[in-house]
């Protein structure tokens, strides 16, 4: 049976690897985490310059984020649940995504912070380009509705234990 996946979208810095990490570990059934960022930031998957920056990005983006996008099914099918981290940034790339993912129980949960709190956890963990938060902000949470939405300063066990919660009694 294919696995179901819990799709956690939300600005750069809303806290999503950190509550996706929380979420694995606290479901009542194994789920894997699974994100774009261990190929843009966590593993050295990408060719990059001399001065780090990667090589050819705009040419490399859309067969790296179609490439993911495929990642999921072929992980859903071998009958993994999964918890992903997502920032939907254009019209396309979300319907590109819901087409992957049709037919598959995808459960969407929505990260919701202030730009002001972005930009401070963006400017604290010093990881991230400058900006990228506010620019996510205008307009992440424009392309879907959600199962269920979240505020990012709402504690985290608080945040993991709604998910868990609204998650089960959906099934
Ligand atoms: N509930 C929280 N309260 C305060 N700080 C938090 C909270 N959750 C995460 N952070 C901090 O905010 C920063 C960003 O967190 P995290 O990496 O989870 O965000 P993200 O949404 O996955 O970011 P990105 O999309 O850029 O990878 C980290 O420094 C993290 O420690």
């Amino acid at each position: 049976m294919a696995g179901q996946l819990i799709l956690v979208n939300g600005a750069s810095s809303a806290g999503k690897t950190t509550l996706c990490r929380a979420l694995r570990d606290a479901l009542p059934a194994p789920f894997l985490h699974f994100s774009l960022d261990f190929f843009m930031f966590d593993a050295d998957v990408l060719p990059r310059t001399l001065e780090g920056k990667i090589k050819d990005w705009p040419t490399l983006r859309p067969n790296v984020f179609e490439g993911f996008n495929r990642c999921l099914p072929a992980l859903l099918d071998a009958g993994n649940n999964l918890v992903v981290d997502y920032i939907i940034e254009t019209p396309q790339m979300w319907a590109q995504f819901t087409e992957f993912l049709r037919g598959y129980d995808v459960f969407l949960v929505g990260v919701h912070c202030p730009v002001e709190e972005l930009e401070r956890r963006e400017q604290a963990r010093g990881d991230r380009r400058g900006g990228d938060a506010r620019r996510d902000a205008a307009t992440v949470h424009t392309f879907t509705a959600y199962d269920l939405e979240l505020d990012c300063q709402t504690p985290l066990e608080q945040n993991v234990a709604r998910v868990v919660e609204a998650w089960q009694a959906r099934q």
